[in-house]
C-alpha cells in the first residue's frame, strides 16, 4: 500500500481492526523536502477509550495464554520485523529524516529486542520462601500489571517502541500505544508486524493523535495500570503529575545532556573516528547523544584538530542516499531550536569551530550542518538545555574533581562516556559520575540485552535486558496454609 492511502486509511489499530481517526486530518511532511507525504485523521477521545476497553478485555485472551505461547508469538513478530526491516528502515527515514543506514539498522535492532524478549518471555520466576511455620508455604507469584499505555517519540520510532512492546508482551499485559504523528507510517508498520505473528485481538492497540486528545484519556482511565513514557523532561513532568489521580506505574525516560571525558592518556586517533561518527548519529536527535566534550588539557589542541577533520568528512544529504551519515533535523521546530541554541552561544562568545549554519547548498529540508562549538559561557543555552540536534561542545580540564563536578552539576543522569587506556583512571571516573549508562572507550550506550535509563531529571525505570520486564510486573504474595491433617 502507498504510505498516502496508509494515512488516508489506517492511523488507528483498535480491537484488531485498522481505521482512521475521528478528528480533521493533519499534513505529514517530509523533513527533507519539506513536501507533503499525506493527511491522516487523528484519533478522538472517543476511539482512546474504545482501545482501552479492547485492551482491557484481552487482558483475559492474554492470560489464556502460557509463557511459551506468548514467547513463540514475539519470535514470530521478531522475524516479520528482521524480514521487512528494509521497507522500515525507509518509512523512517522518509518521516523522520533518519539516514536509511541507521534506520535500517534501527530496524534491526528493535528485532532484536523482541527476539531477545520472546526469551525472556519464558523467564518469568516467581520465589518460594522457607516459612516460618511449618504447615505454610510461602510463595511469591509474579504477574502482568494489564493494560500498559507506551508514549512513543519520534527520533526511534521503532526501537524505542520495541522496547516497550516486547517487555510488557512477554511479561502478558495489554497495549495501547501512542506514537509520534511524525512517525506515523513507520509505526503502523511495526504494529502490522505484531498482528501478522498473530496477538489476539485487542491485546495491541495503536492510537495516533494530539496528545491533547490523547494523554488526559488514558491518564485520567483506571484500566490503565502503567504508563511508559519516553520524550522531554518537561511532558515526563505532566505525565508523572497526572498518574497521581488513578495511581499507575510509571516509567520514565527522559532526556540527557551526556558528559564525554577524554583523559590524557586516550587514544586520540581512535576517539575522534568514533566520536563524529558518534556524536552526528541521527544528527544528534538521540536522548543519549555524547554532548558535552571534556578534553585533557595536555591534549586538547590534538583532539580538537582530529575532531573536526572527521566531522568535515560526514556527508550531509538525502536520508534516501546510501552514502548519507547526516539527513535533516526531523521537525521544523527542532532545527529552530538548534539555530536558537547556536545563536545564543555566539552572542555569548563561543567559537564555531566547524558548521554553525544550514548548509549552502540545500535550500529545502531541515537540515543543519554539524557543528563544534568551544570557548562557551557557563551560562550558554546549550551548556544547560539538551541540544537534541547536531551541537557538540568542547572544553578543557586539567584535573579529575573539576571535571567530574561539571558533568554532575546538570540535572540529567542518563549518559555519560568515558576514554582512556588506564583502568586506574576508568575506575576513578566511572564511580563518580551520575548516569545510569556509560561508556568506556565507546558511543554503545544500549543493546538488546542491557538495561537503559537515567535517574535523576533523567527518569526512572530500564529499557532492555532482564531489568525492563520487572517494570511490567506486579508481585503477589500467596501464603498457603494447610492444615496439618490435610491429605
Ligand atoms: N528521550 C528521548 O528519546 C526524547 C526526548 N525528546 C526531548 O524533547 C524535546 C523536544 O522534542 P519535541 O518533539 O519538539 O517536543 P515535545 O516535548 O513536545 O515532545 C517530546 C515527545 O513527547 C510527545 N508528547 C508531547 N506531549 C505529550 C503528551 N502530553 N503526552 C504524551 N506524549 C507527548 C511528543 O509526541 C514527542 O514524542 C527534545 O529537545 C528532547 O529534549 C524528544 C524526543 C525523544
Ligand atoms: O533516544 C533514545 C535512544 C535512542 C537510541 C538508542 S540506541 O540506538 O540503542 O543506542 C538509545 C537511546
Amino acid at each position: 500500500m502507498e504510505l498516502q492511502d496508509l494515512y488516508t486509511s489506517h492511523g488507528q489499530f483498535i480491537n484488531g481492526t485498522w481505521r482512521a481517526g475521528s478528528e480533521s486530518a493533519s499534513v505529514m511532511i517530509n523533513p527533507a523536502t519539506e513536501i507533503s507525504l499525506g493527511e491522516m485523521k487523528p484519533a478522538g477521545a472517543e476511539q482512546v477509550t474504545e482501545a482501552i476497553a479492547a485492551a482491557y478485555e484481552a487482558r483475559t485472551s492474554m492470560r489464556a495464554l502460557t509463557a511459551w505461547n506468548r514467547s513463540a508469538l514475539l519470535r514470530r513478530a521478531a522475524t516479520f520485523i528482521n524480514e521487512r526491516a528494509e521497507m522500515l528502515g525507509h518509512l523512517v527515514a522518509l518521516e523522520t529524516g533518519k539516514p536509511i543506514r541507521q534506520a535500517v539498522g534501527e530496524a534491526k535492532a528493535s528485532a532484536e529486542s523482541v527476539d531477545w524478549f520472546a526469551d525472556e518471555a519464558r523467564r518469568v520466576f516467581g520465589m518460594s520462601y522457607e516459612s516460618r511455620v511449618k504447615s505454610d508455604r510461602y510463595l511469591v507469584h509474579m504477574e502482568p500489571l494489564g493494560v500498559v499505555a507506551a508514549f512513543v517519540p519520534w527520533n526511534f520510532p521503532l526501537l524505542l517502541l520495541a522496547r516497550k512492546m516486547a517487555p510488557a508482551l512477554a511479561a502478558g499485559n495489554t497495549l495501547v500505544i501512542r506514537p509520534s504523528s511524525e512517525a506515523a507510517g513507520s509505526t503502523m508498520a511495526l504494529i502490522k508486524c505484531f498482528e501478522d505473528a498473530g496477538f489476539p485481538k485487542g491485546v495491541v492497540n495503536l492510537v495516533i493523535g494530539r496528545p491533547a486528545e490523547i494523554t488526559p484519556t488514558i491518564m485520567n482511565d483506571s484500566r490503565v495500570a502503567k504508563v511508559s513514557f519516553t520524550g522531554s523532561v518537561p511532558i515526563g513532568r505532566q505525565i508523572v503529575e497526572q498518574s497521581a489521580i488513578t495511581l499507575k506505574r510509571v516509567s520514565m525516560e527522559l532526556g540527557g545532556h551526556a558528559p564525554v571525558i577524554v583523559h590524557s592518556d586516550a587514544d586520540i586517533d581512535a576517539f575522534a573516528a568514533m566520536a563524529a561518527p558518534g556524536k552526528f548519529r541521527n544528527a544528534g536527535q538521540v536522548c543519549a547523544s555524547p554532548t558535552r566534550f571534556y578534553v585533557h588539557e595536555s591534549i586538547a589542541k590534538e583532539v580538537e584538530e582530529k575532531l573536526i577533520t572527521a566531522t568535515r568528512a560526514l556527508r550531509v544529504g538525502s536520508p534516501l542516499d546510501d552514502a548519507t551519515d547526516l539527513g535533516p533535523l526531523a521537525t521544523r521546530r527542532r532545527r529552530d531550536a538548534i539555530e536558537q541554541l547556536v545563536d545564543n552561544a555566539v552572542s555569548g562568545g563561543a567559537r564555531v569551530l566547524s558548521g554553525g549554519m544550514r548548509p549552502r547548498r540545500m535550500d529545502r529540508g531541515y537540515f543543519y550542518e554539524p557543528t563544534w562549538l568551544t570557548q562557551l559561557q557557563p551560562d550558554a543555552l546549550v551548556l544547560n538545555d539538551e541540544p537534541f540536534g547536531p551541537i557538540g561542545t568542547l572544553a578543557t580540564f586539567s584535573t579529575l574533581d573539576q571535571v567530574i563536578a561539571e558533568a554532575n552539576r546538570l540535572p540529567f543522569a542518563l549518559a555519560a562516556y568515558v576514554f582512556t587506556r588506564s583502568l586506574t583512571k576508568t575506575h576513578a571516573t566511572v564511580d563518580r559520575l551520575q548516569a545510569g549508562v556509560i561508556g568506556v572507550n565507546t558511543f554503545v550506550a544500549a543493546t538488546a540485552e542491557t538495561p537503559f535509563g537515567g535517574s535523576k531529571d533523567s527518569g526512572f525505570g530500564r529499557e532492555g535486558g532482564p531489568h525492563a520486564i520487572r517494570d511490567y510486573l506486579d508481585t503477589k504474595f500467596v501464603n498457603v496454609s494447610m492444615p496439618t491433617d490435610a491429605g
